[in-house]
C-alpha cells in the first residue's frame, strides 16, 4: 500500500535532478521555482526533522546545511543510493510514509516535498493521525505537493497538458492521488491541526499544519 510507484522512481533516479532543474518540458511548470520552494520549506523546519520521500536529498541537504538534525525515509533503493552519495551526513532509511523505523528522538517537524500524493485519502488520514501523535506539542507538518484547487481546475490542467502533447503529465495528473485543497484542509482540521495553504506555482502548494494545543 502506498509504494506502488517505487519501480518508476528507481528508473527515474539517475535523471531526476535534471527533471527538477527544468530539462523535461513536460514537468518544467510542475517544478518551476523548485530550489527556492525547497529552501523556504527548509527555513520553516525546526529540528529534529523527520522527512518522507527524500528522493535525491535536495531538501535534506538544505536542512542539514542549517545544522538541523534530519532523519530521512525513502522507499526507492536507487533514490537512497543517490541521496547517500549527495548527502552522506544524513541518516536515510528504507521505508515509506506508513512503514518506517521506530525513532527514539522527539520530532518537531514532519516534512516532505512532492511525495504525499503517493498515498490515497485513507492512507493520508491514517498517517496524518500518526504524525499528530508523534509530533511534539508545538510541532508542525510542512509539505510541498501538487494540489488541485478543485475538480474544474484539475480538468483544466489535464486538458492543457493534453493540448501541449504532454501525455505523461496528463496521465500522471489522472492516476496519482493528488488532493483537492478543500478535502485536505478538512482532513487536517478534523485531526486537530491548524492548517494553511499557499500556492507556489501552477501545480505546487506549501502546506503548513500546526499541531493544536
Ligand atoms: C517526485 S519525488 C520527490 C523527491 C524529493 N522529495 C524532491 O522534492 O525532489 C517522490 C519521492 O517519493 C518517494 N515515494 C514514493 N512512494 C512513497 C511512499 N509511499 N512513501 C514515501 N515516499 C514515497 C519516491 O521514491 C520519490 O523518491
Amino acid at each position: 500500500m502506498g509504494v506502488e510507484f517505487v519501480d518508476l522512481f528507481n528508473e527515474w533516479a539517475s535523471s531526476y535532478d535534471d527533471t527538477v532543474s527544468g530539462s523535461d518540458p513536460e514537468y518544467k511548470e510542475v517544478f518551476e521555482g523548485y530550489d527556492k520552494m525547497l529552501q523556504e520549506l527548509a527555513d520553516l523546519s525546526v529540528s529534529p526533522v523527520l522527512e518522507f520521500g527524500v528522493g535525491t536529498a535536495n531538501l535534506t541537504k538544505k536542512i542539514i546545511a542549517q545544522n538541523k538534525v534530519v532523519v530521512g525515509i525513502e522507499p526507492s533503493e536507487e533514490m537512497r543510493r543517490i541521496a547517500n552519495l549527495k548527502c552522506p551526513e544524513a541518516a536515510i532509511y528504507a521505508g515509506d510514509f506508513i512503514h518506517f523505523p521506530a525513532l527514539e528522538m522527539p520530532i518537531r517537524s514532519v516534512v516532505s516535498s512532492f511525495a504525499f500524493h503517493h498515498l490515497n485519502d485513507q492512507e493520508k488520514r491514517l498517517v496524518l493521525k500518526e504524525y499528530y501523535d508523534k509530533l511534539e506539542i508545538d510541532g508542525e507538518i510542512i509539505f510541498i505537493d501538487t494540489l488541485f484547487r478543485n475538480e474544474a481546475y484539475k480538468n483544466k490542467l489535464i486538458q492543457e497538458a493534453e493540448q501541449k502533447g504532454f501525455l505523461n503529465l496528463a496521465q500522471d495528473l489522472q492516476t496519482e492521488y493528488y488532493s483537492y485543497q478543500d478535502d485536505l484542509e478538512q482532513m487536517f482540521l478534523q485531526l486537530g491541526f491548524e492548517v494553511s495553504f499557499k500556492q507556489i506555482n501552477k501545480f505546487a502548494w506549501l502546506i503548513q499544519a500546526k499541531k493544536g494545543e
